[in-house]
């Protein structure tokens, strides 16, 4: 099973992890001053005695995409033989919810011989302060009782609204990476990988890739898909200085002609590739491409078998399933036996389900501005009002026009608008 390269290729110890010494030795320290750690990590890694570590509650990793951060802490965990509990926004949209599943991590006691548990707070930043109602003072709460390790990380944690969590944090910032580093990873994979790469090739991926790791090898893993061995820079002037970046109606005509399942595959390697809009066209795409019922089926039990992981994925986050699940989703709906020959044009439709949302794009916006008004001035939460309070608007207003014209005065949105969305 094709495991995505960023994945085969995580470090798994910190001296693997290319550069960030700094952030290394900072989070080592921590570790190591306010928590149990084997004493041959603190020697090698624990260089900091400053006040700043020593008092930190918390430390939250800050810095780009695809540099190292949640990498670090898995490497972290393994060094120090703790299990991890990662959490990432979703888990944290409600207090409620955190606080069952730090609670539960807590409460269950390890397995495996390891020596305590940490928490990871994954992409911090992709809270929405507002909506995710409770999420960031209940981390702020953990933070505060905690006697666990607790890590954060966010590429952007500036923001005036997580001033708090960085209050009570130290901020470790992680560098970009350059460009020799870059080469100097992709290199090594090329050579583990048994594929020639010319040297010209290769910095050519890390220059696009602006220090981003992740986005270097998926390049990489992508250039040399379907069992190539070679890459020159004129297979990566061919394909396109920069990653092509497809369009879906691009994407889905290679995943339904490719002649391999392994690429068919190789389209998720593409940065433009998203998961969530590939399911939507291709789910609409199945019969206008096969006009074989029997076919058809097959590939609709495979992506729906793909969605039940992707669902499992978010759930639990075993990322280990992901490749399963891309496997069914691209190679599985490609590779169909008893598929007919594809004519050379094909004519995918734009999903009815994405124009409806464009469509009524404006009557939600409108809609969503009253929601927000009532809620807040009937203290009462947004699915309230949109579960009930909305219908009793709506009848209560069709006798009754001063209702409407009042909810306009304060929304600014004509009444003909109002009136549209009750
Ligand atoms: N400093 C590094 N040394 C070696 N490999 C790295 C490094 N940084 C990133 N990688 C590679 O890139 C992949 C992505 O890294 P990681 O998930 O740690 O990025 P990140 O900084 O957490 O990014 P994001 O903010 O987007 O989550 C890793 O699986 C690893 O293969």
């Amino acid at each position: 099973m094709a495991l995505p390269w960023i994945e085969k290729y995580r470090p798994k110890s910190f001296a693997e992890i290319v550069n960030q010494e700094e952030a290394k030795y900072t989070l080592a320290s921590w570790i190591c001053l306010k928590f149990r750690a084997p004493k041959e990590f603190c020697t090698r890694w624990a260089k900091k005695r400053d006040k700043e570590v020593a008092e930190a509650k918390a430390i939250l990793l800050a810095g780009p995409p695809g540099v190292g951060k949640t990498t670090l802490v898995h490497a972290l965990a393994r060094e120090i033989r703790y299990e991890l509990i990662e959490l990432n926004a979703s888990d944290v949209r409600t207090a409620d919810r955190l606080r069952q599943v730090i609670g539960r991590g807590l409460r269950e006691s390890s397995l495996f011989g390891f020596e305590g548990k940490m928490v990871l707070f994954d992409e911090v930043d992709g809270l929405h302060v507002k909506e995710d109602k409770g999420g960031l003072e209940e981390i702020i709460e953990i933070i505060e009782t905690a006697k666990i390790p607790i890590i954060m990380t966010a590429n952007n944690p500036y923001d005036p609204k997580f001033r708090p969590l960085r209050d009570i944090s130290l901020v470790v910032n992680l560098k970009r990476l350059s460009e020799e580093e870059v080469v100097e990873v992709l290199r090594r994979i090329c050579t583990s990988e048994g594929a020639k790469c010319e040297e010209e090739a290769l910095r050519s991926i890390a220059k696009s890739s602006m220090g981003d790791l992740r986005a270097a090898i998926n390049d990489l893993q992508m250039y040399l898909s379907g069992g190539r061995r070679i890459l020159t820079l004129d297979d990566i002037k061919r394909v396109g200085e920069r990653n092509p970046q497809l369009s879906m109606f691009e994407i889905l005509d290679r995943v339904y002609k490719a002649r391999w399942f392994d690429e068919a595959r190789a389209v998720s390697f593409n940065p433009s590739f998203d998961w969530e809009q590939y399911f939507i066209w291709a789910l609409e795409s199945i019969p206008v491409v096969y006009k074989d019922l029997e076919i058809a089926s097959t590939a609709y039990d495979r992506l729906s078998k793909a969605d039940v992981f992707m669902g499992r994925i978010k759930r639990t986050q075993e990322w280990e399933l992901l490749p399963y699940a891309l496997e069914l989703a691209l190679g599985g709906v490609s590779q169909i036996k008893g598929k007919p020959r594809l004519p050379p044009f094909i004519k995918y439709g734009f999903p009815q389900r994405l124009l409806l949302l464009a469509k009524s794009k404006e009557a939600r916006r409108r809609r969503d501005a009253l929601v927000e008004y009532l809620a807040q001035n009937l203290h009462a939460s947004k699915s309230v009002i949109k579960s009930e309070i909305i219908y009793v608007l709506s009848a209560l207003s069709k006798n009754n026009q001063s209702i409407i014209e009042k909810l306009s005065k304060a929304l600014g949105i004509n009444a003909i608008d109002i009136k549209s969305v009750l």
